[in-house]
């Protein structure tokens, strides 16, 4: 936020708290007169407003001399900012006409022969006339007063308290900034004085700055400043972020080190021996403790080592630090479960929506805990796309158990050592992220998230294995982490791990879990999850009231269909906060707003509609099939098209495509070629063409095996001569025996077709169990066929007959290319 530190520490130091600024600007329009002549003093880099210090560094030698002078007398002078930066203004074109009077109140000889001033702004002025250009700026003025705003109104109070909030908040994410700017801001009663304060201190041009210099009115003032703040605010927001991500533990510990070092060397110096008090500190703090004996020596042990050892050795702050864990790990601190089903099927209902399965499983669980009063039993492992309510869920539950809660990160994972712990010998050695997590939450039985347990690799180590024991019953009753090198008992700890994908867990920890999937959401219920969740809790998070504002459905879905591609609802939670936001300035700006957002306010507020939903395209050529795709942001459909062109029987694939889809295409045809009786399709047609199959969206990565069957489908279609049926789409591996296999994210692909305007989907039989699990409201209007063999396909999806333009494969090589056959991509 503020770009000059020295400013406000200068502002801090000499006001000896307020009256100062207070009386000063009462006194302001005392003593001069109106168009008095004054000497001009260019400031390069800041804007200097009434009643504010500054302080600034003359180079120029008669500057100083005439500064010294007007010092001496103890007279004023017009502070005027420059244009630009990086020239030396000399003349009346380089600066700009509106400035302030100015008092030196302090006047500093730097040894280099340049001087420094602390100045404090008066009044403002316009410059009328410029009477002299050398040997320094003199001109004629005109002294200018500002417009104080009728303080009662409704705006003039709301842009107040907005201003007030903002800086707050921008205080609050730099926790470097003296907090006194905060005391200071609450007690500065005059609104000008604190519109100049707040802007001489923005982290912004000098151009805008001297633009609120030039805005008499204080209320139109203030609103532009609110402005510049909200514009610093989201820029310090993203600065935050970004800082949080890199600032590592270790950063943190070292940091600590380097502090605990530097109070020691201080010590040291004042001949105070400080050392053996902060062992014989922590000593007494392990008497208060309850801790295992085997424990309790261990510490002991340690501190009388630590004794034994120099201060400056490199040992010494690794023992402390490590006695200091220990000391604030909790040892059999244990926190009582709340065992009231009823009550925990409440907490469960009331933050989550919908997740029946999910939430009845989990208090199936609790229930068997409840029943044998025992914590020990499965990991569970909450598995499902990003964004549909993993993570949040863990936290209810620990909620409705009345757990601590405690969430670590395993995404990126590559070292053994951040699960168990680092040496001791080792430069920065900590903790495991299991043991910091315990010693975060506080106590020794929380529910502790293992969040995106599909994210870790093993590049040093063996992470998997470092977490199988954590995980495993058997196992973690004696946990011991590397730095720890005590025993640490995990197990009543209930872990929870969370996944986006199950093929990249290494299967020994899988074997462990017991995974609860998590399906994307349909449109519905993203509806009433923005509804009935995430519109209230932005609204409220952003200070508005039911009462301000609220949402029409037919808006919620649009921003839903036309601004987010996504199987959860995390982007959706963000378009609606941006939303809110929106409609939160608008109001403050006093700018209109709508107070219940309609569809086409969506527009208005969010700009351009970012997503158009693949739809389903009719084709009047054979050779084109539709597939059902699942992507991580959930589903869609998928064209595949095949082509033949003169040729030798060659195969070409295209759309970027993965193995799996590459061999499944393999397969299709394959079968295809040995089945000609099935279709009555010539044998020679394969000599004497080349096939050609795509996916269309070529840029996009495709894999997996269950377009095999629409693969078949169009091939059949191709050879065939016989068009795929309207509005059908398919889903199925296929096998070389021609056996239909099931498929996964059934869920997903089915809305996808739904959304698409599909009407009728071939799966295999085995897949009839997934569409039964979802909502049949959702899909009322669908037929399902189920099939066992790719003959049945042929029967459900194909044309009875040819299209009308068939190929006639007996005149092959008299013609280059058939209707019907070579124009797909005008689909
Ligand atoms: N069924 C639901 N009811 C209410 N809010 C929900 C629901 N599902 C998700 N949310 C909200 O959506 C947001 C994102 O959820 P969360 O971070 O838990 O997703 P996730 O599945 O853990 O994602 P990731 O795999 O990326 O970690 C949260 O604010 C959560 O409260």
């Amino acid at each position: 936020m503020f770009k000059n530190m020295t400013l406000l520490g200068t502002l801090i130091e000499h006001s000896d708290g307020l009256p100062l600024l207070e009386t000063n600007m009462k006194n302001m329009h005392k003593d001069h007169n109106q168009d008095a002549s004054l000497t001009l003093l260019a400031s390069k880099y800041n804007v200097l407003f009434p009643g504010i210090y500054m302080p600034m560094t003359l180079e120029n030698a008669s500057i100083i001399r005439l500064v010294k002078k007007v010092y001496e007398t103890g007279g004023i002078i017009g502070i005027v900012a420059q244009k630009k930066e990086d020239v030396e203004a000399t003349s009346a074109q380089d600066i700009f006409t509106i400035g302030t009077t100015a008092r030196i109140l302090k006047l500093i000889n730097l040894p280099d022969e340049r001087v420094r001033i602390l100045l404090q702004g008066e009044e403002k002025f316009q410059i009328e006339d410029v009477i002299a250009e050398t040997p320094y700026l003199l001109a004629s003025i005109s002294r200018l007063k500002d417009k104080t705003s009728n303080t009662q109104s409704k705006h003039f109070k709301a842009v107040v308290s907005s201003i007030k909030e903002t800086v707050a908040k921008l205080i609050s994410l730099q926790p470097e900034f003296p907090t006194e700017i905060k005391l200071l801001l609450d007690n500065i009663n005059d609104f000008n004085l604190l519109t100049y304060f707040l802007a001489s201190g923005l982290d912004t041009d000098i151009k805008s700055k001297q633009k609120l210099l030039e805005i008499h009115d204080s209320k139109k003032r203030g609103t532009v400043l609110l402005k510049y703040l909200l514009k610093d605010l989201e820029v310090s927001k993203l600065r935050k972020k970004i800082q949080d991500k890199v600032h590592t533990d270790i950063e943190q510990l070292q940091h600590d080190f380097y502090i605990r070092r530097q109070i020691k060397v201080l010590q040291e110096e004042l001949g105070e021996n400080e050392f053996e008090d902060e062992i014989d500190e922590l000593r007494a703090e392990g008497e208060k403790k309850q801790w295992p004996k085997e424990v309790a020596d261990y510490f002991y042990k340690a501190l009388d080592k630590a004794e034994r050892l120099s201060p400056n050795s490199a040992d010494y702050p690794v023992l402390i630090s490590h006695a200091e864990l220990m000391l604030e790990l909790p040892w059999s601190v244990y926190t009582t479960d709340n065992m009231d089903l009823k009550m925990a099927k409440k907490v469960l209902d009331t933050e989550h929506y919908g997740l029946e399965k999910v939430k009845e499983r989990l208090l199936e669980y609790l229930a068997v805990r409840k029943l044998t009063q025992n914590m020990k039993g499965p990991i569970l492992c909450l598995y499902g796309p990003p964004g549909v309510g993993k993570t949040s869920l863990g936290k209810s539950i620990a909620k409705a158990l009345n757990r601590k809660y405690v969430k670590v990160s395993l995404g990126g994972l590559h070292d053994e050592a951040e699960i168990r712990g680092h040496r001791k010998t080792y430069v920065g050695a900590m903790p495991g992220r299991i043991i910091k997590g315990i010693q975060n939450s506080g106590s020794s039985n929380p529910v502790f998230m293992l969040d995106e347990l599909d994210k870790i690799t093993d590049l040093r180590g063996d992470p998997a294995a470092a977490l199988l024991e954590v995980l495993d019953p058997e196992q973690n009753q004696a946990f011991v982490d590397t730095f720890l090198e005590v025993p640490y008992d995990l197990s009543k700890v209930l872990f929870i791990a969370t996944a986006n994908q199950l093929d990249t867990i290494p299967p020994a920890l899988r074997d462990r879990l017991e995974i609860i999937e998590i399906n994307g959401y349909t449109i519905e219920e993203k509806l009433q999850i923005a509804k009935k969740y995430l519109f209230p809790k932005q609204r409220k998070e952003n200070g508005l009231k039911a009462t301000d504002l609220s949402i029409h459905d037919t808006a919620i879905v649009k921003v839903i269909e036309s601004y987010t591609r996504e199987s959860g609802v995390r982007e959706l939670d963000r378009k609606l906060a941006s939303l809110v936001r929106k409609v939160g300035k608008a109001m403050v700006l006093e700018e209109p707003y709508p107070k219940k957002i309609h569809k086409e306010d969506v527009i208005s507020l969010l700009g351009i509609e970012l997503f158009d939903q693949e739809m389903y395209q009719q084709t009047h050529l054979p050779g084109v099939a539709i597939g059902l795709a699942w992507t991580p942001v959930g589903g869609d459909i998928l064209f595949i098209e095949a082509i033949l062109s003169a040729g030798k029987g060659k195969l070409t694939l295209s759309g970027q495509l993965g193995d799996v889809m590459k061999e499944s295409a393999m397969t299709a045809f394959t079968y295809l070629k040995a089945n000609t009786n099935l279709l009555g399709i010539p044998d020679k047609v394969f000599e004497s063409y080349d096939l050609h199959i795509h996916l269309p969206a070529g840029a996009v990565p495709k894999d997996g095996p269950s377009a095999g069957i629409t693969l078949f489908a169009a091939l059949a279609s191709l050879y065939t001569q016989r068009k795929v049926k309207d509005k059908v789409a398919m889903t199925g591996e296929i096998t070389l025996r021609g056996k239909v296999l099931p498929v996964g994210g059934i869920k997903e692909k089915i809305l996808a077709a739904k959304r698409a305007g599909i009407k009728e989907v071939i799966l295999s039989k085995e897949n009839k169990k997934d569409i039964q699990e979802i909502k049949q409201k959702d899909i009322q209007d669908l037929k399902f066929h189920y099939v066992e063999f790719v003959e049945e396909v042929i029967q459900l999806a194909l044309q009875p007959s040819k299209v009308e333009a068939a190929k006639d494969w007996s005149i092959t090589k008299k013609r280059k290319q058939q209707p019907g056959i070579g124009h797909v991509s005008t689909l």
